[in-house]
């Protein structure tokens, strides 16, 4: 496969720390994402990955650290700030309106560049009549875009787990980013479901230019599919390389086999 990742970095993620009480989740962690890039956070449960997102798409407030998206600060800033600067995220546990149908979903999604024509909506003003339009022909895109076209007018909770995470993808990418988080995509996917999300990040960064950072556990995917990998253990970031490097470590193998 020929690389696609550029120079250019898009996250900067500097000495970032999280205590809860007496604990440090999170010890002096430092990573940069790519234009592009495939990036993946892995170790052992409770390694500090979920918290280290938490901070980087602004759920929680790093004790300590910096973190920027294409050279502007965005740590501690609120996650709808965040979201409007190019940062997006997916949940563990999928957060779509199950009983709203997969259309619904996406054009929800739009609802904030909607509402700042709340007024001309209410008066039926043409300005509103064309961004819905719009809103909706973007939900049609991204739905052809992830082969969710068929099934637009499904309730989503109706929908497999598998399907369900494609129109949680679907409904990040409708706002454009330009870095996605995805929070153990994989999870729950049967061996078919997870050839597919692999192709799908890999068509996302190829042809629509987003990067994108992932937690997961599952280790085919994350070799066949990363640029880079951190390893965490304790908090504390051990090691970030190439799939091949990482596989290789011996600082790896140990917090792996430690866990057992
Ligand atoms: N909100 C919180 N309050 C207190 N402690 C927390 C909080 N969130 C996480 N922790 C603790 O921080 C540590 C790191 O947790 P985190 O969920 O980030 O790990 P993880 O690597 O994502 O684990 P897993 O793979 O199991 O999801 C754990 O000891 C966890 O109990």
């Amino acid at each position: 496969m020929m690389p696609v990742t550029t120079n250019t970095t898009l996250l900067q993620v500097s000495d970032l720390s999280m205590r809860f009480g007496g604990l440090l989740a999170v010890d002096g962690v430092s990573l940069s994402v790519m234009d592009k890039e495939v990036f993946a956070i892995i170790g052992p449960n409770g390694a500090g990955k979920t918290t280290v997102f938490n901070c980087i798409s602004g759920f929680y407030q790093p004790t300590t650290g910096d973190i920027s998206l294409a050279g502007a600060s965005i740590a501690r800033k609120p996650s709808h700030v965040v979201a409007q600067q190019g940062l997006v995220r997916t949940f563990q546990n999928i957060r779509l309106f199950k009983t709203l149908t997969v259309v619904e979903n996406l054009l929800v999604a739009q609802h904030n560049q909607l509402n700042n024509n709340l007024v001309s909506g209410l008066l039926k003003l043409p300005g509103y009549r064309r961004a819905e339009k719009e809103a909706l022909d973007r939900a049609a895109y991204w739905l052809d875009q992830l082969g969710l076209t068929a099934l637009a007018n499904r309730e989503a909770g109706t929908l497999s787990y598998g399907l369900q995470r494609r129109v949680e993808i679907a409904r990040c990418m409708i706002t454009k980013p330009r870095l996605l988080l995805l929070d153990e995509p994989a999870a729950g996917l049967n061996p078919q479901e997870k050839q597919e999300l692999q192709q799908l990040i890999d068509k996302l960064r190829r042809e629509h230019g987003v990067a994108v950072l992932l937690i997961e556990h599952d280790m085919s995917l994350i070799m066949g599919i990363s640029d880079r990998i951190l390893v965490m253990e304790h908090g504390k970031p051990i090691v970030i390389g190439t799939p091949d490097q990482v596989r290789n470590d011996e600082r790896v193998i140990k917090a792996y086999l430690g866990e057992e």
